[in-house]
């Protein structure tokens, strides 16, 4: 019990450091509210809310999954590392994907209640 409390004290400083430190990620989240917030403004179905809820999630956790791999790499090496400059351009790369499919969620559930 007390080992699955210090794990959850864990996470919770890596969401802090995180969500505090990577200015990506701030302005993920604040777009995230943002679309929360328009989602309850237009009475979203359950479905619906499933949809935003995994997509919000998909995006901040690629971020932090990215956040975590560039930390790694500065650990390993500060000099200039073909390796390293692929694990860090992968990883920016699966966030750019996971940005580009939100925007295309965003647009396919939000358009058809704004303008249908
Ligand atoms: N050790 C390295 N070796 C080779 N290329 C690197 C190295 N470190 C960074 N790079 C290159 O510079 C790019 C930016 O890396 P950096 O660590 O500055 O990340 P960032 O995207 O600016 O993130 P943040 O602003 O959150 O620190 C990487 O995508 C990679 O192409």
């Amino acid at each position: 019990m007390k080992k699955l409390i210090s794990s959850f004290k864990y996470a919770f400083q890596g969401i802090q450091y995180a969500f505090t430190t990577q200015r990506n990620i701030k302005i993920h989240f604040g777009i995230g509210i943002i679309v929360l917030l328009l989602g309850i403004y237009l009475k979203l179905s359950l479905l619906q809310w499933c949809i935003l809820f995994l997509t919000i999630n998909m995006v901040i956790t690629a971020e932090m999954i990215n956040t975590a791999l560039e930390k790694t790499i500065d650990l390993v090496t500060e000099e200039y590392r073909i390796l390293a400059k692929i694990v860090k351009d992968v990883a920016a790369g699966a966030v750019l994907i996971s940005a580009i499919f939100s925007v295309i969620i965003g647009i396919l559930l939000f358009y058809p209640k704004i303008f249908g």
